[in-house]
């Protein structure tokens, strides 16, 4: 049983990685799950499925309250972003194949919205995102003001181009012009300059 590890949280649960990347494939594992073993304890979440495939025994996938058993040679796939465990049922040890599948990308330009409320409400949910990660953003900019001296440490345009340079790159590679993203980063980064200076004088 070299090379084989037990995950985070999990129970008399053995596995082993059988091989990583191929394309939408992120990797495949054989795992031994000993008698009463699983997991994780508390149900979890994650971007990617799992297909399921057991050898030999009898594993029970938990989803909520919903659980799907599998006896040998029967597989399920299951998203990811479902809370979901694995356990062994059976009465002696369950080996099992587990293959991690990549999500199923969104194709963006075939999203259409059907009305302005509908793109309204999309935005919506998108501008609370973004709010979260510039708050984010700000927790990490707020702490930068800690290891300067000077207000042209504060401004530090270096580091203002390559964050441009950067974030332009990032949007053509997201299919968004990279002159919005640009103005954006410029008018966010002056604002934050702006709050950095005035901690500067306070200190
Ligand atoms: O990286 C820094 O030094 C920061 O203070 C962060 C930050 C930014 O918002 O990314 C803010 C001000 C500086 O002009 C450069 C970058």
């Amino acid at each position: 049983m070299d090379d084989f590890t037990t995950p985070p949280n999990h129970i008399h649960f053995v596995a082993k990685k059988l091989f990583g990347d191929c394309g939408k494939i992120i990797d495949g594992s054989i795992a031994y799950i000993e008698v009463g073993g699983g997991g994780p304890c508390d149900l979890h979440i994650h971007e990617y499925s799992h297909l399921f495939i057991v050898i030999s025994g009898q594993a029970q996938i938990k989803m909520g309250d919903i659980h799907k058993i599998l006896n040998p040679s029967e597989s399920f796939l299951l998203d990811g972003k479902t809370p979901h465990s694995v356990w062994n049922i059976a009465d002696k040890p369950t080996v099992m194949l587990g293959i991690s599948v990549k999500p199923n990308e969104t194709k963006r330009n075939d999203i259409e919205c059907k009305s302005l409320d509908e793109v309204r409400e999309n935005i919506d949910r998108i501008d609370k995102d973004l709010i979260r990660l510039i708050s984010e953003r700000s927790i990490y900019v707020n702490q930068a003001v800690n290891f300067k001296k000077t207000e042209s440490d504060v401004e530090a345009p270096k580091r203002v181009e390559q964050i441009i340079t950067k974030v332009r790159n990032l949007a053509k590679s997201e299919n968004l012009d990279p002159d919005i993203a640009e103005s954006v980063y410029r008018t966010m980064i002056s604002a934050f300059i702006e709050q950095e200076k005035s901690k500067l004088k306070e200190e």
